[in-house]
């Protein structure tokens, strides 16, 4: 059965790293099946026609719940993002947490800190270096 992966990414946090987020996505339907594509929507509309409460639910209770792995990209601070990993961590999930120091901003302790070395992984990057890291980060998990 194919893998199932949430993609995280801030959206009302800001929508700066949006095209990054398309580009991280279509490379990850490589691994399995992206439940949060439209994460990386160029003109992701506001709340897809849903409540906030539909959207959390829908989120949280439905996709995190069935996912294999939360990847979260998560330079642009998003409340969203650090609730969702949150969730995952509870539900222990696997946690991939990509983050780019040339953007100039620091990873949240509460974030960084939180790295275990087995589910919960935190890689600093810069995009060219993301097929290797993804490769290498699911080439070491079923
Ligand atoms: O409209 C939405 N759709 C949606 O999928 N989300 C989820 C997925 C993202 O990984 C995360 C972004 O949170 P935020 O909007 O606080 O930046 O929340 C969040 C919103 C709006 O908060």
């Amino acid at each position: 059965m194919s893998r199932k992966i949430y993609f995280a990414g801030s959206i009302h946090g800001g929508r700066q790293d949006a095209e990054l987020y398309f580009r991280i996505i279509e490379q990850l339907k490589g691994y399995g099946t992206v439940f949060t594509e439209h994460v990386g929507h160029p003109n992701h509309p506001e709340l897809a026609g849903m409540n906030e409460k539909e959207v959390h639910d829908g989120h949280i209770d439905d996709w995190l719940q069935k996912s294999d792995v939360l990847v979260a990209e998560c330079t642009q601070p998003s409340l969203g993002v650090g609730y969702e990993i949150g969730r995952a961590v509870a539900m222990n999930k696997n946690i991939f947490v990509l983050f780019r120091p040339d953007a100039g901003r620091k990873l949240s302790c509460m974030i960084r800190g939180a790295q275990n070395g087995s589910t919960f992984i935190v890689k600093d990057y810069k995009e060219e270096e993301l097929p290797g890291l993804l490769k290498n980060y699911f080439g070491s998990r079923t």
